[in-house]
């Protein structure tokens, strides 16, 4: 195995806030840390950047066991989520800045950042200013910067939340493209869960410090193991069904107005654009339903509905 985190363990104090984080990682394989605010993901990032020392616990990269080395012996870099950008050094000082400590030359350090920039898309800013660039912008400064160390895995601490959700979007397909031009291994930590769906090739979901469940985005989108997966990743309805408590997700529940095997009364609805989100009353709870909106019920309609399988 490429990379490999063995029962990392962390506490401030008496508070225990990583517990048993193992985890395996393929080379080029695009990981991701998903968790609720305060669950633990970023002091386990700092732990592998060599930010924080864990308690207990091992981190080996490519076969060789890093746990105590300092993050500039690392095989990693990490973008952070607020760049952490020298406001004082225009973009290409920045970007070839962290090279000097690779005892590369100052003008071949500022070719290999003039490369990067110009990989990147910032070509234009290769001179410019720290403090004019727009976030976006930033984001990628931060990103060449991480990338001319040809680290071995990329850590990426939720470094797209300063963006508006377009450009979000715009930032996660280019992170792949770069994750394939490049053939590196990353590691991204974020809240959000649609980000780690649609961005990963593994998603491990932390809650309280601990991983809840891992796994393919599909896989742990269709088989939650628990209510707390399911209800995190995306939406859920809880129905009872011959006395037995079932999840069932908003896509999942068909709307009809012949026919159906319950019936329900529509109390809300929220326009989504592609889709509606209807709030049904019903004898086997209350339901989100969330229909394509070709067919458009109304508030106060009573429908029939049945369930898909998955
Ligand atoms: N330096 C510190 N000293 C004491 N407690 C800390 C410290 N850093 C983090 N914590 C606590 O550890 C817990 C986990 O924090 P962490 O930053 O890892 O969570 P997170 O999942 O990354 O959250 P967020 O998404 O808000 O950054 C939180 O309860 C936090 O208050």
């Amino acid at each position: 195995m490429f990379m490999e985190i063995k029962n990392l363990k962390k506490s401030y104090k008496d508070n225990l806030v990583v517990e048993n984080f193992t985890l395996e990682i393929e080379k080029r394989e695009f990981v991701t840390i998903l968790g609720a605010s305060g669950c633990g993901k970023t002091t386990t990032l700092k732990m592998i950047g060599g930010f924080l020392k864990p308690d207990s616990g091992s981190i080996t990269i490519d076969g060789k066991d890093i746990t105590n080395l300092a993050a500039n012996l690392r095989p990693t870099a990490t973008v952070f989520q607020n760049y952490a950008l020298f406001p004082n050094m225009n973009v290409i000082e920045n970007v070839s800045y962290g090279l000097k400590f690779n005892k590369i030359k100052k003008p071949q350090a500022r070719e290999i950042a003039k490369e990067m920039l110009e990989t990147i898309g910032l070509k234009e800013h290769i001179y410019s200013d720290i403090n004019k660039l727009s976030g976006g912008q930033m984001q990628r400064v931060a990103l060449a910067r991480a990338l001319v160390l040809n680290p071995k895995v990329l850590l990426l601490d939720e470094p797209f939340s300063n963006l508006d959700a377009k450009l979000r979007v715009k930032m996660r397909e280019e992170i792949k493209q770069i994750q394939h031009k490049f053939g590196i291994t990353m590691i991204f930590v974020t809240h959000d869960q649609e980000e780690a769906l649609s961005i990963s090739d593994k998603v491990v979901i932390m809650n309280k410090g601990k991983i809840e469940q891992m796994g393919k985005p599909e896989e742990v989108y269709k088989n939650p193991k628990t209510l707390f997966v399911a209800d995190f990743i995306g939406r859920i309805n809880i129905i009872e069904l011959d006395g037995e408590k079932k999840m069932i997700r908003p896509e999942n529940i068909i709307l009809d107005r012949e026919k159906g095997t319950f019936l329900g009364k529509i109390h809300d609805k929220q326009f989504k654009g592609v889709y509606v989100t209807y709030f049904l009353n019903s004898d086997i709870g209350s339901l989100q339903v969330d229909a394509l909106n070709s067919d458009i019920y109304e508030v106060g309609e009573k429908v029939y509905f049945s369930l898909k399988n998955n």
